[in-house]
């Protein structure tokens, strides 16, 4: 009988469960949103039992609409938003707090103040990241320190930490299994990439007790079964990914020198490095892309904060459109964006700019402003952050990069592919599959399993579906540019004096 694979995508506004066929194409697919919570200016929070309840809920969905059951899945893939940090009692299964989101920036004095110690450089040499708020482990040691007796139980051996993937795991097992991947550990400033190991030294800066780290694994192996209390029969989980990595995966950037940029919530464009971790001097991330088969595949990456949310924002905080989808005919009232440059640096602003203490700007509004301006503004400070890190990306890389695979909820929107790929100059190339993410991790858990044979059968199933070409005279680029530049130096430090 035919078998199909299962992703779970655990994303940062929602949870999906995606069943894909041997051919790559999707059998069935669920989606649910779940709560954001935002305690104070700069916080951002998730229940992690939300989270564990919507995955669990989409993947009984998707099953139920493919008329499918877990005897005919062949394996699970997971990917999930990385970062995001979850503590939880071994003992009861209980999270000790909510999960602090990647988004979150409550830790971000703490970060000045290692800095200001001279350690950024050892911890860039050692994780390949920047030091900033955005990682796991300055969250997790915030954790540690504020709720009662956390510390204690942890050097007790009674909490186990996770990113969102860990956690899944844990569930799915029923609390047997305490694993991550190499590309979820690389985002934690725990890791070192080089080693391949939790590294002492981080340990004790970020002062974490190494009992509660989950053991790290490939991305595509078999780490263990579901429990039995979830499907009639055991399912390997068999691929883990973080999101950004298991796109990469899904896009097919195989080979060094290819990348891609996902528009979700976050913006994120990753290169393939193949085998050599590449140190960045533009401001970009080392990371590990994945470790299959013993061989560790390491990527730049350029980390936009916020790219679709500002879309959200203009829906859920200024109420000028009902849904996402209404931003394009929005958009489309006006002609250009009326000299409006909007810089969404709500929490700060990730690379190339790591500013921290930056916060959202709306520069040149003047009485004849209107709401279909600030939707193309909206739109266009999606395209202008793609276009620093890409810079930053050619610059580092040494590549001239001839064109980009672009994925994620976002994409759906050709006016802002037509505007990205105007102002990069670059063509933009939108696959058949928006769901590239979850085909990454299905292709993991699949080549972990033998669903798929390698690599280059995998290849076979991607299709383009779209090319956007760019079609804007350079004195207009030079223009937006310059303009873009001067709004996000007026945002620059804003909570600094
Ligand atoms: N038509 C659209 N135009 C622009 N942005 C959109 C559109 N539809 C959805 N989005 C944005 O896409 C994002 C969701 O993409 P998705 O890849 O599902 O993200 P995530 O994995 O981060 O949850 C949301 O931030 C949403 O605002
Ligand atoms: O949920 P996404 O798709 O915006 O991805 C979040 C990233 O993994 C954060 O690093």
């Amino acid at each position: 009988m035919e078998k199909f694979i299962l992703a779970l995508d655990q994303g940062t506004t929602s949870s999906r469960a995606i069943i894909f066929d041997h051919g790559g194409s999707i059998k069935s697919i669920a989606q649910q949103e779940f709560k954001q919570f935002y305690p104070k200016p700069g916080w951002v929070e998730h229940d992690a039992n939300e989270i564990w309840a919507t995955q669990a809920g989409v993947v009984a969905e998707a099953l139920a609409s493919a008329g499918l059951s877990g005897k005919d899945i062949a394996g699970i893939g997971i990917t999930n938003q990385r970062e995001t940090t979850i503590v939880w009692d071994k003992e009861t299964g209980e999270p000790i707090h909510h999960a602090i989101v990647w988004q979150d920036r409550r830790t971000a004095e703490f970060c000045d103040t290692l800095k200001k110690q001279g350690l950024a450089e050892l911890i860039q040499r050692k994780t390949g990241l920047v030091l900033d708020a955005y990682f796991s482990g300055t969250k997790l040691k915030s954790i540690l320190d504020h709720v009662p007796d956390a510390r204690k139980r942890a050097l007790e051996g009674k909490l186990a930490f996770g990113t969102v993937d860990t956690w899944l795991v844990w569930k799915l097992t029923g609390g047997t299994a305490h694993v991550t991947d190499v590309s979820n550990a690389s985002r934690t400033l725990l890791y070192n990439i080089h080693t391949n190991q939790w590294d002492d030294e981080l340990l004790e800066i970020f002062q974490i007790p190494r009992s509660i780290l989950p053991e790290v694994k490939s991305s595509s192996e078999v780490y263990a079964e579901t429990s039995p209390s979830l499907f009639a029969s055991r399912v390997p989980i068999a691929g883990i990914a973080g999101d950004q990595q298991a796109s990469l995966f899904g896009q097919m950037c195989l080979r060094p020198g290819m990348l891609k940029h996902t528009y979700g919530t976050g913006g994120f464009m990753v290169l393939n490095t193949g085998d050599t971790p590449i140190s960045s001097s533009n401001h970009l991330l080392t990371t590990i892309a994945w470790k299959i088969d013993g061989k560790v595949t390491y990527a730049l990456e350029g980390s936009i904060f916020i790219a679709g949310a500002v879309v959200q924002w203009l829906r859920d905080g200024l109420g000028i459109i009902k849904t996402s989808a209404e931003i394009e005919s929005l958009a489309r009232t006006v002609p250009d964006n009326g000299d409006i440059y909007m810089v969404p640096a709500f929490v700060g602003m990730g690379a190339p700019h790591w500013d921290q203490f930056a916060r959202g700007t709306v520069m040149g509004i003047t009485r004849g402003t209107t709401a279909g301006h600030f939707a193309r503004a909206a739109l266009e400070s999606i395209a202008f952050q793609t276009m620093d890190v890409l810079e930053a990306m050619e610059a580092d890389s040494k590549i001239p990069i001839k064109e980009l695979r672009v994925d994620g909820g976002a994409t759906v929107n050709d006016t802002l592919m037509q505007f990205q790929a105007d102002i990069l100059n670059v063509p933009l190339v939108r696959p058949k599959t928006h769901e590239t993410t979850a085909l990454g991790a299905a292709y993991l858990a699949g080549l972990a399993v033998g669903y798929w044979k390698d690599t280059s059968e995998l290849e076979k199933h991607w299709q383009s579906q779209k090319t956007f070409h760019p079609s804007m005279d350079k004195e207009k680029i030079a223009d937006l540019k310059k303009h873009w530049r001067r709004a996000v130096k007026a945002g620059r430090g804003w909570l600094k004096d």
